[in-house]
């Protein structure tokens, strides 16, 4: 039977600031690596997440997953841990992972799938740090054999797993 699969992004912004900085590094290597973004005192930016769902509508609601479910998730996972915050300092995830753009999509992934009922419809989580630097996560390489061949989303597992 046709069931649409059908892609839901919300987009939303918080402010932190960070400082780049590697534990694994010299102090004279991260300066060399992060250069002005190793300052001392840090820096900040108003991150723009866009996180996406996909999955198959179901028939009864008309919906992928409902917003206010998502809003409340993203309320939990970033606002109440990331917004307002020194990333490295607040966040014990970035006390041994420099927080890098790409790292904070893989924080924000890995939590997201933590609170959500169907984990599978996560699709992307994608972050403007700023207006030039875009990174999104789709997260971890699922082999061809083990994806849905009915679905387009790339998380959701077929039946056979
Ligand atoms: N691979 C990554 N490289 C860098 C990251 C990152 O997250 N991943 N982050 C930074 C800094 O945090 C930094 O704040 C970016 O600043 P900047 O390069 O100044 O930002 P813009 O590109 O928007 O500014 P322009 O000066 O106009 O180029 C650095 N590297
Ligand atoms: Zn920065």
């Amino acid at each position: 039977m046709y069931n649409p699969i059908v892609y839901l992004t919300r987009k939303e912004t918080f402010s932190a600031c960070h400082r780049l900085n590697s534990t694994y590094l010299t102090p004279e290597e991260n300066l060399e690596v992060f250069g002005k973004c190793n300052h001392i005192n840090g820096h900040g930016h108003n991150y723009v997440v866009e996180i996406t769902v996909c999955g198959p509508i179901n028939q009864k609601t008309g919906m992928v997953m409902n917003i206010t479910e998502l809003k409340q998730i993203i309320k939990d996972v970033i606002f109440s841990k990331l917004d307002h915050k020194n990333l490295d300092k607040d966040v014990e995830f970035f006390k041994n992972n420099p927080s890098t753009t790409e790292n904070l999509a893989i924080y924000i992934w890995e939590n997201l799938r933590k609170s959500m009922k169907k984990p599978e419809l996560l699709h992307e989580v994608k972050i403007n740090e700023t207006e030039k630097n875009i990174v999104s996560y789709k997260g971890p390489f699922i082999p061809q054999h083990k994806r849905n061949h009915i679905s387009s989303c790339t998380n959701i597992s077929s039946d056979s797993d």
